[in-house]
């Protein structure tokens, strides 16, 4: 059989296959806007309907990875089912979402590798204002940094938790690439400047000490500004992702400049739902103490005790007293898991006060 004639036969597969795949995920569609009918006739007076259920959309993505038969990767097959169910989600009640902005950011790429792409996202110009709109309602929820593996805390956002009363509803890890880019202008033998974020010039020291040692850095206010900047400076180069790159149509003079590979952010989607419980879950705690000898001993011995494991803790000033600390503790367990509440009693009796900032799903994606 000639080539043309074997592609023939394998586009005519092709076709049937995706008119059976529109069929059945038109029929998922319609299966969400029943889950949609029966949710608002289960309502109470008063009562508000919750469409987004993070520890489902958690099931759903890992049962697919588990019973994935390939040759599509895990990761693969996951993103295609987190469009599915984004889509199905915007059908029973689009979700609004404000980021960190402006649009190009990190951010904005981790709202959309954990909502999909059918969620209405809006960017912020600051952490405080992601916190603020979802305080007041304004969205349903906010996505901020929280932590970078090269870099540390953000720290905007742990201080905001210390002014808002909202709930963590889940976490999304992004790996992070960062590139040198130019525009259709640029000089590249002549940079005389090189714009980013604080952070990402910090990911890249080493990479610009070997390659541009005097060449001015600048810190702005996000990457994304920085690639803005570019497109009308002939002798200026950004670091940036590849969302600000597309955005602003510029091209990389360098690839992955970050100094270690494993370069990633985690960061956490912010609302004013409680997540029940997944059986793969994390805790973030505020806990303050008194300010004596061996407070942080007696804060952390249940957790050991108990075989909980503690995936991360950050001090802050308190703000309420000159050199007084608040701890901000992550591990794994749901606060509604009998061993997870025999711990958080305990330390409650060790310690000034305890705030559950939130259970959520383990990241999936
Ligand atoms: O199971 C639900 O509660 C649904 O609303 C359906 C569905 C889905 O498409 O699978 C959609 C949105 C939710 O966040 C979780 C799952």
């Amino acid at each position: 059989m000639s080539e043309q004639d074997q592609l023939q036969g394998l586009r005519v597969r092709i076709d049937s296959l995706d008119e059976k795949i529109l069929e059945l995920i038109s029929e998922r569609a319609r299966c969400a806007e029943e889950v949609a009918r029966v949710k608002m006739a289960a309502l109470q007076p008063g009562e508000k309907p919750v469409f987004y259920r993070p520890e489902r959309e958690a099931w759903v993505l890992k049962h697919i990875m588990e019973i994935n038969p390939g040759p599509l990767g895990n990761e693969e097959v996951a993103r295609l089912f987190r469009e599915i169910m984004s889509s199905c989600l915007a059908l029973e009640h689009p979700l609004k979402v404000a980021y960190l902005g402006p649009e190009g950011t990190f951010t904005q790429a981790a709202t959309l590798k954990h909502f999909g792409h059918a969620v209405v996202s809006q960017p912020m110009a600051a952490i405080d204002e992601v916190f603020r709109e979802v305080a007041a309602g304004a969205v349903n929820f906010g996505v901020v940094p929280v932590e970078n593996s090269t870099e540390g805390a953000v720290n905007h956002t742990l201080d905001s938790f210390l002014e808002h009363d909202l709930v963590i509803c889940g976490e999304v890890e992004l790996r992070i690439h960062h590139h040198l880019l130019v525009g259709e202008n640029t000089k590249t033998n002549k940079l005389s400047r090189i714009y980013s974020h604080a952070q990402s010039l910090a990911q890249c020291r080493k990479w610009l000490d070997a390659h541009y040692p005097n060449v001015e850095r600048v810190a702005v206010s996000s990457n994304a500004d920085a690639a803005k900047r570019v497109k009308s400076e002939w002798s200026s180069a950004a670091i940036a992702g590849d969302m600000a790159a597309q955005l602003y149509g510029l091209t990389k003079l360098a690839e992955k400049i970050e100094d270690r590979p494993d370069n990633a952010t985690r960061f956490l989607i912010i609302g004013n739902q409680e997540v029940p419980p997944t059986g793969d879950d994390k805790t973030s705690i505020i806990v303050s103490t008194s300010n004596k000898p061996g407070a942080l001993h007696d804060l952390l011995a249940p957790f050991h005790q108990n075989g909980i494991d503690l995936t991360r803790i950050e001090t802050r000033p308190s703000r309420s007293g000159k050199w007084t600390y608040v701890f901000f503790i992550d591990f794994v367990g749901h606060q509604q898991d009998p061993l997870i509440r025999q711990v958080l009693e305990q330390i409650g009796q060790k310690t000034v006060a305890v705030k559950v900032l939130g259970s959520y799903p383990k990241a999936v994606l």
